[in-house]
């Protein structure tokens, strides 16, 4: 041992993670096996570990090939994790030999875990056996009695019943407590093929109570992974300390959304595509996968709407936003303050489209709940908004966020809270803003100075002031931001245009004295 290094600590007090083993196969499609169960524990915010049975070939048309772990190393697998890592949960997918269901069990007996959660994957969703008739005895005899919940869909709880049809909810119902009395202590069976049902309802039975668990059924081709995803969700749930009914209820709630967001993706040329849990990948289906990030230059000419001014001219927002666009806005900011949060996203979701269609950055002012819920391009805040670390924490990384400075301390502390930039006024005095502190051309500049980020000046800015403020001469003052000048006025697309010449003209003049 080297004499130099520190030693090693057992102190694990510091921070447990809940942890599930996914014993399972593995999917080269991605939708459904070790890939969902893994994706499904990310997304509950859970460590997975893998144990591999098999490893398949299959894509959105079918399953092309199978092979299976052997049994041995399926064992090594097991014993390297549940020796180790402190797993909560061991929940289980495909289970292909009856050898592999036997180590399995071992293995749980030598190192118990807090549940066991039994996905008893038989039949793939295209159809093709995963698990033959051999396994059932398996499933029965050893692994049933030592689960936690078990969740057949329609299909593998009538090949566990020796092949009982199943087609109302009352057959689920028998069902759940005949599978019951094999040994689990709770049974989920899952209705989502149960044939003329306009919901999708799911059985779910402690040994003593039944519920009906109802979620409105969602059309899409892409439900491959769901059965794998909802109970490595479960898993996930139980290992943070849920108890079972809750679980189940969140996991259920957790993949109908998973399907909801991921309904249109065009992924495979199969008739059933996968399904994805990572929330994020939800503005994949707003088609916002272009490239994202923060471009100062974006600041040049900041247009920021006012609900009150549209409401005047008799104008919708969207014409609104689209006139400022045609006339050379460079970035938008929709500030509307008096309309309320319906209307608000409704319009933000119009807005975005237009937006998209220009590649011009849309960001909302100080509703971080409005710009989540769209998928707008970041957010604007003030000092007394959500701060602006905590709107990055729940906006994520890639999210544009402005913060309001008046002081070259605010700037800095928007900097350390990872802002793109800074608004920073009132430059003159301004009838937008009430009671707003004006902080004229000197505190403009105090704050550039200070500023490590890129700045967009604001309040009462206009075509005849806008040169005066960019010739302050600081490199990181990047444009201006106005609402009356665009909004207050009978042509937004004229007085866009007018502002923009003006602001051409002044980044022309700043080069010529620069070179
Ligand atoms: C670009 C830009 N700069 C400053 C502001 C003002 O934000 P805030 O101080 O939060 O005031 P309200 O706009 O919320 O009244 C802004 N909106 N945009
Ligand atoms: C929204 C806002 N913020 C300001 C600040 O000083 O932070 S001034 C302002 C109003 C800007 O409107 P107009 O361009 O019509 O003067
Ligand atoms: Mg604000």
């Amino acid at each position: 041992m080297q004499e130099d290094k520190a030693p090693m600590t057992s102190d694990h007090s510091k921070l447990k993670i809940p942890h599930v083993l996914t014993v399972a196969g593995s999917d080269s499609g991605a939708g459904a096996g070790i890939q969902a169960d893994i994706k499904a524990c990310a997304a509950r915010g859970v460590y997975c570990s893998t144990v591999i049975t098999a490893v398949t070939a299959q894509n959105t048309v079918g399953v092309q090939g199978v092979n299976v772990v052997p049994e041995d190393f399926v064992g090594e697998q097991l014993k390297s994790v549940l020796s180790d890592m402190e797993v909560d949960v061991v929940k289980t997918g495909m289970l292909p030999s009856i050898g592999i269901v036997n180590v399995l069990n071992q293995s749980l007996r030598e190192f118990p875990v807090q549940a066991l959660v039994v996905d008893p994957v038989m039949v793939s969703t295209s159809g093709d056996v995963l698990a033959g008739p051999s396994i059932l005895a398996g499933f029965r005899e050893d692994l049933l009695p030592l689960a936690d919940i078990i969740t057949p869909n329609l299909k593998e709880a009538s090949a566990l019943l020796g092949g009982q049809q199943l087609e109302t909810v009352s057959d689920m119902r028998s069902a759940a407590k005949l599978l019951h009395d094999m040994g689990p202590r709770n049974v989920l069976v899952k209705g989502g093929d149960l044939p003329d049902s306009l919901d999708a309802v799911d059985v779910f039975f402690d040994g003593q109570d039944f519920y009906e668990l109802r979620s409105s059924r969602i059309k899409t081709r892409n439900t491959h992974g769901t059965g794998c995803s909802l109970a490595s969700c479960i898993a996930a749930e139980l290992a943070k300390g849920s108890p079972m009914l809750q679980a189940v209820k969140v996991a259920k709630r957790h993949v109908e959304s998973g399907l909801d967001y991921s309904k249109d993706f065009v992924i495979g040329n199969g008739v059933q595509g996968p399904f994805d849990l990572l929330f994020r990948l939800k503005s994949y289906a707003q088609n916002s996968w272009r490239q994202v990030g923060f471009n100062p230059n974006d600041l040049f000419l900041y247009a920021v709407t006012d609900s009150r001014m549209n409401k005047k001219w008799g104008r919708s927002i969207t014409d609104a936003v689209g006139a400022a666009i045609e006339g050379g806005a460079t970035i938008v900011q929709l500030r509307e303050k008096d309309v309320e949060t319906q209307g608000f996203l409704e319009a933000a979701k119009a807005c975005l489209k237009i937006c998209r269609s220009h590649g011009i950055p849309l960001l909302i002012n100080d509703r971080i709940d409005v710009a989540i819920a769209c998928d707008a391009d970041g957010v604007h805040v003030g000092q007394s908004d959500m701060p602006a670390r905590i709107a990055r924490t729940l906006l994520g990384p890639e999210k544009i966020i402005g913060v309001s400075c008046k002081t070259p301390e605010q700037a800095h502390q928007a900097w350390i809270d990872g802002a793109d930039y800074i608004g920073c006024g009132g430059v003159y005095p301004t009838n937008t803003k009430e009671n707003n502190l004006t902080v004229g051309l000197d505190g403009l500049k105090a704050v550039c100075v200070a500023s490590k980020l890129p700045v967009v000046a604001i309040g009462g800015i206009s075509a005849s002031n806008a040169c005066s403020v960019m010739q302050i001469g600081v490199p990181n003052l990047k444009g201006v931001a106005v609402v009356s000048t665009l909004f207050d006025r009978e042509s937004i697309l004229t007085a866009t245009r007018e502002l923009h010449v003006v602001l051409q003209e002044a980044a022309s003049m700043s080069v010529q004295r620069t070179h």
